[in-house]
C-alpha cells in the first residue's frame, strides 16, 4: 500500500481532495448514496470541507458544498467546467445525450444556447409570454375551486399548458391533453433515470452490453419503453408546428421561430426539434416541483400565507386579480418565491458537469474527466449563508432595520456557469404569478379529517428533480369576491 501511495502521489500533480477512504479496486462504490444524495453530500462536506472527492472504478467524482467554490470552478473556470458526463442509462441507453441537458460542451452546445437566449435569455423576452401564464393560472385556480383533492394533476397541466404553448405553439384545450401527458411521462421518466446511483449501468458501463433477456437486466427493458417516450415527444409536436405552419396557422412559438425561413438545413431543424423538446422536458418537472411546494409551505406556515395575502389585499385590491405589473409593490410576496426556491430545493444536486482538462483547484487535483456535483441542497441550507436555515422565513430577504437580505437563492438553485439554467427567467416569473394570483383568492390550510388536523410531512423525493411528498390539503375561496374572480372567463387573448 505504501508503495503504492508512493507511486499515485508522484503521478499526481497535487493530492485528491478530501473524501471518504477509498478501498482497492472499488474505491467509493459503496459510499455513493442512492437515496437522497444530498443528505451524505452535507455529511461529508462537514467532515472534510468544501470540495470532497470521492472515485468509483477510475471515475473521479468531486463534490462542491459552497457557492463560493462552485462559482470559482464552473463560473470563472467555464471552459473547462462546462461538460456533460457520459450517462450510460439516460444519455445513451435511452437517448438522451442528444437534448440540450447532456450536449457534450462544444458548437453543437453553443447553437441550442443561442436558441434558447434569442427566446427566453431576458426578463423582457419573457415578458412576451405573461399573458399566457396569467390566463393559464387563471384556469388552474379554476379546476382547483372544482377539484381542490387533485392539486398536483392541476400543477402539471397548467405548467405544461404553458410550456407546450411556448415551445411548439400548442394550446391544450381539454382535461387529458395527450402532448401534456406525453411531457409528464417523459420527464419524469428522466428524473428517475437521472438519479444519481438509480441505476447501477451508470456505475458499471459494460453492463450496458448485457442483453436484455439476462438476470437482472430489467434495467434495459426501463430503458427501450423510456426511448420510444422521448421519440414520440420529439418529433409528434414538431409536427404539430409544422403543418401548421404549411396551412399559415401556426401561432408564434419558440420551434416556428426558429424554422422560420427559407433555408433551415436537416441539421438546423434536427436541433431546433431536440431544443423545443429540452425546453418542454427540462422546464415542466422542475416547475411542477416549485409551485407544488408553494401549496405544502403555504399549508403549514399560515402566518407566512396571511401576510402576502395582506400585502395583496392593500396593493391590489379585492376586486380584480394581481399581475405582474404589480410586481415591483409586493416586496413580501417576492421575498416568499425566493423562500420558496430556498426551502424546497427542486435540484438538489443540480446536473453533474465534467471537467475537461486537468486542474488544480484550491491546491487540489481535479483530474480531466472528473464530474463535478454542486450540493444545491446544502448551499441553500448553509448556516453560513442563511440564519436559521431550516426555518421558513421570508423576512431573511428584506432589507430591516439597517440588516441587508441574505443571499439571493438564485445564485444556487439553477445551477452555475455557461450551462445555468437558460429557463430561469420564465421558471421565476412563473411561480411567481403562480404565488401571487393564488394567494389573492384562495385561502390554504391543514385538512381535518375525523376531527384531527392533518399535518403534511416535508419528505422531498430522490431524483434529479425533487418533488415534495404529496399531501393533502385544504384550499378554499378567500370570500364571495375572490370566488366571483374566479369563476370569470379566462380567455387567452394573445
Ligand atoms: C424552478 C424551476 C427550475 C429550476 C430550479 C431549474 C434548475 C436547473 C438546474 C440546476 C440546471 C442545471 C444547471 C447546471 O448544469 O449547472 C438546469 C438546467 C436546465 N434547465 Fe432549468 N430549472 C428550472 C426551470 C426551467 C425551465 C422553466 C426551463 C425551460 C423553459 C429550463 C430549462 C433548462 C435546460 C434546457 C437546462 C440544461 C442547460 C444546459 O445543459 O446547458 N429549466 N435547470
Amino acid at each position: 500500500v505504501y508503495l503504492v501511495k508512493q507511486v499515485v502521489i508522484k503521478k499526481n500533480p497535487a493530492p485528491y481532495p478530501p473524501g471518504p477512504r477509498r478501498w482497492p479496486l472499488i474505491g467509493n462504490i459503496l459510499d455513493m448514496p442512492r437515496i437522497k444524495p444530498w443528505v451524505t453530500f452535507t455529511e461529508w462536506g462537514q467532515k472534510y470541507g468544501d470540495i470532497t472527492h470521492i472515485e468509483i472504478l477510475g471515475q473521479h467524482i468531486i463534490v462542491l458544498n459552497s457557492v463560493k467554490t462552485a462559482m470559482d470552478m464552473m463560473d470563472s473556470k467555464s471552459t473547462v467546467y462546462s461538460d456533460r458526463p457520459v450517462i450510460p442509462m439516460t444519455g445513451e441507453l435511452v437517448g438522451w445525450k442528444t437534448s440540450l441537458p447532456l450536449q457534450p460542451y462544444g458548437d453543437r452546445f453553443r447553437m441550442f444556447r443561442r436558441h434558447f437566449h434569442k427566446v427566453m435569455g431576458t426578463c423582457a423576452a419573457v415578458d412576451i409570454y405573461n399573458v399566457i401564464k396569467e390566463v393559464e393560472t387563471h384556469r388552474f385556480l379554476k379546476r382547483v375551486l372544482a377539484k381542490p383533492d387533485q392539486l398536483q394533476e392541476h400543477v402539471r397541466r397548467t405548467v405544461g399548458a404553458v410550456i407546450l404553448r411556448i415551445s411548439h405553439g400548442y394550446e391544450v384545450q381539454k382535461n387529458n391533453d395527450p402532448f401534456v401527458n406525453l411531457a409528464n411521462r417523459v420527464t419524469t421518466q428522466a428524473s428517475q433515470g437521472s438519479a444519481p446511483g438509480a441505476f447501477m449501468v451508470d456505475i458499471l458501463p459494460f453492463l450496458a452490453k448485457v442483453p436484455a433477456w439476462f438476470p437482472g437486466a430489467g434495467f434495459k427493458r426501463i430503458a427501450h419503453e423510456w426511448r420510444g417516450t422521448l421519440e414520440e415527444m420529439v418529433s409528434a409536436p414538431h409536427k404539430f408546428v409544422k403543418d401548421q405552419m404549411v396551412a399559415g396557422i401556426a401561432p408564434v412559438s419558440f420551434t416556428s421561430n426558429l424554422l422560420e425561413g427559407s433555408d433551415v438545413s436537416a441539421e438546423e431543424e434536427h436541433v431546433v426539434k431536440w431544443s423545443a423538446l429540452s425546453l418542454c422536458a427540462s422546464g415542466t418537472d422542475t416547475t411542477v416541483s416549485a409551485i407544488y411546494s408553494l401549496f405544502l409551505a403555504m399549508t403549514l406556515f399560515p402566518d407566512v400565507q396571511k401576510k402576502a395575502q395582506a400585502e395583496i389585499d392593500a396593493v391590489v385590491g379585492p376586486d380584480r386579480f394581481p399581475t405582474f405589473a404589480d410586481r415591483d409593490s409586493l416586496p413580501y410576496t417576492d421575498a416568499l418565491v425566493k423562500e420558496i426556491l430556498r426551502w424546497h430545493v427542486v435540484a438538489p444536486t443540480g446536473f453533474p458537469h465534467r471537467v475537461t482538462e486537468d486542474d488544480i483547484h484550491d491546491g487540489y487535483y481535479i483530474p480531466k474527466g472528473s464530474i463535478v456535483l454542486p450540493n444545491i441542497w446544502f448551499m441553500l441550507n448553509d448556516p453560513r449563508t442563511y440564519a436559521n436555515p431550516s426555518q421558513f422565513n421570508p423576512e431573511r430577504f428584506l432589507a430591516k432595520d439597517g440588516k441587508k437580505p441574505e443571499t439571493e437563492p438564485r445564485t444556487a438553485c439553477f445551477g452555475f456557469g455557461r450551462r445555468i439554467c437558460p429557463g430561469l427567467h420564465l421558471a421565476d416569473a412563473f411561480i411567481w404569478i403562480s404565488t401571487v394570483m393564488s394567494l389573492a383568492v384562495f385561502d390554504i390550510s391543514k385538512v381535518v379529517e375525523h376531527g384531527v388536523e392533518i399535518t403534511p410531512e416535508v419528505d422531498p423525493s430522490s431524483g434529479t428533480s425533487s418533488h415534495p411528498k404529496p399531501f393533502k390539503c385544504s384550499i378554499k375561496p378567500r370570500s364571495a369576491i375572490a370566488l366571483e374572480l374566479i369563476e370569470q372567463d379566462a380567455k387567452l387573448s394573445a
